[in-house]
C-alpha cells in the first residue's frame, strides 16, 4: 500500500486535458480563467463625488473664519450620469453635488451637505472656515487603473471578480471546460427510494457529489447504481464513456475486499497506466485511481461509506480537479489542537473537526466524537477536515494541526 504523498505524486502525474471555452463573465462563478486579465479602463472613470453635498475650489476659503465668512451662489446641482460641463465659472460659486456625479472642472473638494449653513434663500451657502483640497472625492483610476491586474490565470473566479469584471468592462473571458464526471453508485443494498426496508440502504453518496458539482467546477452526470452482478455492464460503461465527452468516470463502493467488491477486477482488466489501489489513509483506504491509457481520461473508485467516499474526492478528486483545471494546489492552513489525539503512526487520518475562533483571536481545532466512516452526524456538525499526519501517533493539545476548508471544496480562504 502506497502513502499519501506517493498517491498524491501519481496524481499530479496523471494529468488529463480539459479544454478552454469563451464564456459570459457574469456566469463565471467558480470557473477556471486560463489567462491573466488586466483592465483596460481606469476605474473610477472619472474624478467624481463620494458624498452628498458643495463642490467648491478650496482656495478660496483660505482666509475664511468665524469673523470673515463668505457666501458662495449656487450655480446647480448635478447627479450621477449628469454632464458635468459648467462654462465660465465665476468666483465663490458653488455646485450641488450627489454621490457618484462628476465634479465639474474648477472645484476640488466637498462640503457634505450635513454641514452645510445655507442663507435664508437658499440661493447660497455660507463658509465661515478654510476648507481642505480633495476632501470626499474619488479620483479617476484610483482603485483600478488602465493595465492593473484583475485576476491572475488559474484562479477560482469567486463573486468578488464577477464584481469587477462587470465594473470594468469585462463581458467575456476564456475559461476551462467543466469536467464532465460519470458517477456510479453500487451495491445491491442502495436504493433511490425514500421507503426502505431494513436490509436497504438509501442512495446518498451520489447526490452528495452531484450538490458539490453545483458550486463547484465539473458536470455530474450521473450512471445511476451498478447491482452487484452488473461486472459485464460496468465494463460497457467504461467503455461507452471512451468515446464520449466524459473525463473522469467515478464509482462508490464495491473496492474493497468482499466478494461483490467488482470495481478493481473491471478496471483491472482495462488498458492503464499510473495505476494504484489502497493508501495509507483513513477514511478511505481502499480508493483507487488510473488513468486510462491512450485516452485523457481518468477512473476514481471511492469507497463506499459516506465519509470515505467524501474524504476521498476532497482529498484526491479536488486536488486531481484543481490540477487538470491549472489551479495551484491548495495550501493547508493551521489551529491549534483542542483536545489531546493519537492515531495509528503509519496512516495519515482525515478528521471531522470544528474550527472556532478564541476570544484572543487563535484558532482552534476539536476533533469530533464519531469518527468512525459510516457517521453522517459529527460530518454535519463539523466545519473543516482536520489533516493528522503519518510519522506521528500522539497529538498534544495546543499542537498546530493542518485544516481544510469542508464548505463545497471550492473556497482557498487562505
Ligand atoms: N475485509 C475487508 N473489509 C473491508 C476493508 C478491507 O480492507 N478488508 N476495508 C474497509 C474499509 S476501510 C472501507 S472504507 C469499506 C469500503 O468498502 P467498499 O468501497 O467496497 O464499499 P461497499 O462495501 O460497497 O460499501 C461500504 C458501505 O457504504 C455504504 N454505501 C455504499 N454506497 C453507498 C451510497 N451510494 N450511498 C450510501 N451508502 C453507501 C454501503 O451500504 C456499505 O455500508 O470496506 C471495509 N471493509
Ligand atoms: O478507511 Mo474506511 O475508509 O474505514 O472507512
Amino acid at each position: 500500500m502506497i502513502n499519501y504523498k506517493k498517491a498524491k505524486k501519481i496524481l499530479i502525474k496523471s494529468k488529463i486535458k480539459i479544454q478552454d471555452e469563451i464564456i459570459k463573465s457574469s456566469k463565471a462563478l467558480n470557473r477556471i480563467n486560463v489567462s491573466d486579465i488586466y483592465s483596460t479602463v481606469n476605474y473610477p472613470a472619472a474624478t467624481n463625488a463620494a458624498f452628498d453635498g458643495f463642490a467648491i475650489n478650496s482656495n478660496e476659503t483660505n482666509k475664511l473664519n468665524k469673523k470673515n465668512s463668505q457666501n458662495f451662489k449656487i450655480l446647480k446641482t448635478i447627479s450621477a450620469g449628469d454632464n458635468p460641463i459648467i462654462n465660465k465659472i465665476k468666483k465663490n460659486v458653488t455646485v450641488e453635488v450627489m454621490t457618484g456625479a462628476l465634479i465639474p472642472r474648477g472645484f476640488d473638494t466637498i462640503i457634505p451637505i450635513e454641514k452645510i449653513i445655507f442663507n435664508r434663500d437658499k440661493k447660497y451657502i455660507q463658509i465661515n472656515k478654510k476648507i481642505k483640497k480633495n476632501q470626499h472625492i474619488r479620483f479617476a483610476g484610483s482603485d483600478y487603473k488602465k493595465k492593473d491586474l484583475i485576476i491572475k490565470k488559474g484562479s477560482i473566479i469567486q463573486s468578488a471578480h464577477v464584481l469587477a469584471f462587470k465594473t470594468l468592462g469585462v463581458t467575456k473571458i476564456k475559461v476551462k471546460k467543466k469536467p464532465n464526471i460519470l458517477f456510479f453508485s453500487t451495491g445491491n443494498e442502495i436504493s433511490n427510494n425514500k421507503k426502505i426496508v431494513n436490509w436497504k440502504v438509501r442512495n446518498s453518496n451520489s447526490h452528495y457529489i452531484n450538490s458539490l458539482s453545483k458550486n463547484f467546477m465539473f458536470n455530474f452526470i450521473d450512471g445511476g447504481i451498478l447491482r452487484d452482478k452488473d461486472t459485464k455492464l460496468f465494463k460497457k460503461q467504461i467503455e461507452k464513456s471512451i468515446k464520449s465527452k466524459i473525463d473522469i468516470i467515478i464509482t462508490s463502493g464495491a473496492v474493497s475486499a468482499g466478494k461483490y467488491d467488482f470495481v478493481p477486477y473491471v478496471v483491472k482488466k482495462l488498458n492503464l497506466s499510473n495505476f494504484f489501489k489502497g493508501v495509507l489513509i483513513r477514511p478511505g483506504k481502499p480508493i483507487l485511481f488510473a488513468k486510462l491509457k491512450g485516452f485523457e481520461k481518468a477512473i476514481f473508485g471511492l469507497p463506499g461509506n459516506p465519509i470515505s467516499s467524501s474524504a476521498c474526492f476532497r482529498f484526491f478528486v479536488y486536488p486531481y480537479l484543481l490540477n487538470i483545471l491549472g489551479v495551484k494546489a491548495e495550501k493547508p492552513f493551521k489551529a491549534k489542537l483542542k483536545n489531546d489525539y493519537s492515531k495509528n503512526k503509519e496512516i495519515i487520518r482525515f478528521l471531522k473537526a470544528r474550527l472556532t475562533s478564541t476570544k484572543d483571536g487563535k484558532l482552534e481545532l476539536e476533533v469530533l466524537k464519531g469518527q468512525e466512516s459510516f457517521k453522517i452526524k459529527s460530518f454535519v456538525q463539523s466545519n473543516v477536515w482536520g489533516l493528522f499526519k503519518d510519522g506521528q501517533s500522539k497529538f498534544k493539545k495546543g499542537e498546530l494541526i493542518d485544516c481544510f476548508s469542508a464548505i463545497g471544496p471550492n473556497k482557498n480562504f487562505f
